[in-house]
This record gives structure tokens, C-alpha cells and sequence, in this order.
């Protein structure tokens, strides 16, 4: 089996040159990447992007119309593959669920269908933080804890290749912690996880790589910090400065040549990283009137929403 992107774990998922459409609509567009075996890995884009049309490929359920895709060296059609199968966990975007079955009965029909022995359900719903409500009917579950019951349903069988469209969506902060807390142990047991979320800011220090997608095509590959800095995104400085100096303070910065802007409580520049410390030091002057400096990397969504205006500059 050949080695994944970090060159030392196997490879557990190879996308070779992979399209599909959907009769004039190119969902996806040539895809080409592998994914490591351990990984935890994000797919981002925008609404409509071509995430699930990719989890779906990926997961046999939809045909690539160009292309192949292969998981542990195997292709996704015939004996192998079912075998395969069984040790994928699936969390679909909008999971179904049958609002009078209870959490219980709902986990222990999903085990049925894989093949699972049932005894094991009440632990994993006890995992997900839904021991106490194991015997509650479905249709009385919040957003989040359909959420949760979904997640088990995808860790049943302790699937070795989790796929997870959206899994934070529902979820409160309280909620995403834990759930990302999950992964962690699931990763640690060495199960391979990709994962699609809107939610940049609680993926972005918690993914080993990232694919970014854009009307259907990857247009970003690898783990956040180097993307960030390929893209040589500014590096953003917030200022707080004293009442009675900010006007001062402001003004000197701007003749100075520094590109300063006011903002609630004092000032911010964007500025190149190779910047950062000839403004630290220019700072020192007006340290009596500076009451705090805040330094802040791009974001991941900095670097989203750096992709689509590049993108939408281009096909305007
Ligand atoms: N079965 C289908 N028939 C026709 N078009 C489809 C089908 N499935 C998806 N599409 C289209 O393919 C494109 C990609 O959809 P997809 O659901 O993969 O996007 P996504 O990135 O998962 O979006 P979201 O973040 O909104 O879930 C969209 O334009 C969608 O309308």
C-alpha cells in the first residue's frame, strides 16, 4: 500500500482525478488527493461546494463520473469493498430518524443493520452523553442531541474510517468540545476521520489537513498554517489606546506610513508578516499612551474568504 500524504502512515483513502456531474453541473471537479491513515482531516467550502456529493463517492453511494476512488488499495464495487464497508462510520448531513423509536431502539436498528451486536449501544449512547435519555423517544430529542445519537449510530462497530458531513451542526459550544474531545479518542484508537464543517474557527487548530473546496474543485490542500502562510494573509495588530492619546497616537502611525484604521477601542493595521516586528518597535515610542497589543494570525475563514473573492475576481 502506498504511503499518505505525511510519507510514513499508509494511505487509507486515494481520490484520483475524480469528477462528477450532475447532468450540466460539475458537482465535482477533478479531485486529486490521498488521506493518511490516523489523519483527522477537514473538508471546507461554501453551501453547495460539492462536500457530500464527495463523502458520497467516497462512501459508494454515488458513482464518479470520471475518475477512481480507493480505500486501503481496494476499489469501491465489488467483494472487497463490502468488506471494506464495515469498518466505515457514517454521519450524513441530515441524518433520518424515527421520531417514535427511543434513542435505544434507534442505536440498536442501526446495529442490526451493520451487523453490530446490540449489547453494545447503551455504552456508546452513555459516550455521546445520552445514557439518560436512552429510553426517551426521538421526536422529544433537541437538534443537538439527534446530533449526538447520529455520531453514535456512525462509531458503531468502532469503524476504522469515520465520514462526518457537518457533525458540529446543532451542537452548543459545550456540545462541540465534547464532541471534538470524541474524535480525539477515536483518532488516538487510530481510526482515519474526515470531517466537513461551516464552523472554520473550531476546526482549524484541531484538523491535521485540510481540503478546501470551491465550486466543486479542491483550490487549497494541506495542513491550516501552511496554507496561511503560502497565502502571506496579513497578520492583524489591535492596538488599544488611551482616550485622551488615540487621535494622537492614530495620526502619527498613518504619517509614519503604516496603514491604521480606528476601531472601538483604539486602532488595528493589517500588516505583512515580515512587518510585524519593525511595527513593534516603531510601537515603543507611544508605549505610555498603548494600555494593550493584541497580534492575530489569519484565520482559517480569513484564508476561506481570501479563496472566494480571488475566485469570484476571476470569473467576474
Ligand atoms: N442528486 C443531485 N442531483 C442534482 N444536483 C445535485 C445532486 N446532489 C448535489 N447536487 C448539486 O451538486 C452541487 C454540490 O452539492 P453538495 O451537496 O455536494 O454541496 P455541499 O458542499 O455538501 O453543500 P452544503 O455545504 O450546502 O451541504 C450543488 O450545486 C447541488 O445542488
Amino acid at each position: 500500500m502506498p504511503t499518505g500524504a505525511n510519507g510514513l502512515s499508509p494511505t487509507i483513502i486515494e481520490i484520483d482525478h475524480v469528477s462528477r456531474r450532475f447532468g450540466e453541473l460539475l458537482a465535482v471537479d477533478d479531485a486529486h488527493f490521498t488521506v493518511s491513515s490516523g489523519e483527522l482531516f477537514g473538508l471546507i467550502g461554501h453551501n453547495g461546494a460539492g462536500k457530500s456529493t464527495l463523502f458520497r463517492m467516497i462512501l459508494g453511494l454515488l458513482a464518479p463520473s470520471q475518475g477512481h476512488i480507493h480505500l486501503t488499495g481496494k476499489p469501491l464495487y465489488g467483494p472487497a469493498f463490502r468488506e471494506i464497508r464495515q469498518q466505515i462510520g457514517y454521519l450524513p448531513e441530515n441524518i433520518v430518524l424515527y421520531d417514535n423509536l427511543t434513542g435505544l431502539e434507534t442505536l440498536a436498528f442501526f446495529a442490526r443493520l451493520k451487523g453490530v451486536p446490540v449489547s453494545s449501544c447503551n455504552a456508546l449512547l452513555a459516550r455521546v452523553g445520552l445514557a439518560a435519555a436512552a429510553e426517551r423517544r426521538v421526536k422529544t430529542y433537541s437538534k443537538g442531541m439527534r446530533q449526538r445519537l447520529g455520531f453514535a449510530q456512525a462509531l458503531l462497530g468502532r469503524p476504522r474510517l469515520l465520514l462526518l458531513d457537518e457533525p458540529m451542526s446543532g451542537l452548543d459550544p459545550e456540545g462541540i468540545h465534547a464532541m471534538y474531545a470524541l474524535l480525539d479518542e477515536v483518532k488516538a484508537d487510530g481510526a482515519t476521520i474526515i470531517l466537513s464543517s461551516h464552523i472554520l474557527a473550531e476546526i482549524e487548530h484541531r484538523v491535521d489537513r485540510i481540503a478546501m473546496m470551491n465550486n466543486g474543485r479542491i483550490v487549497a490542500l494541506g495542513p491550516v498554517a501552511e496554507l496561511s502562510a503560502a497565502a502571506a494573509l496579513p497578520v492583524r495588530v489591535a492596538l488599544r489606546l488611551t482616550t485622551a492619546s488615540r487621535a494622537h497616537v492614530i495620526r502619527e502611525l498613518a504619517a509614519a506610513g503604516w496603514p491604521v484604521r480606528e476601531n472601538p477601542s483604539g486602532a488595528v493595521l493589517d500588516i505583512p508578516r515580515e512587518d510585524k516586528i519593525r511595527l513593534l518597535s516603531a510601537l515603543g515610542r507611544w508605549s505610555t499612551h498603548i494600555d494593550d497589543i493584541q497580534l492575530q494570525e489569519p484565520t482559517l475563514e480569513a484564508l476561506f474568504v481570501n479563496h472566494r473573492r480571488q475566485w469570484q475576481e476571476t470569473h467576474s
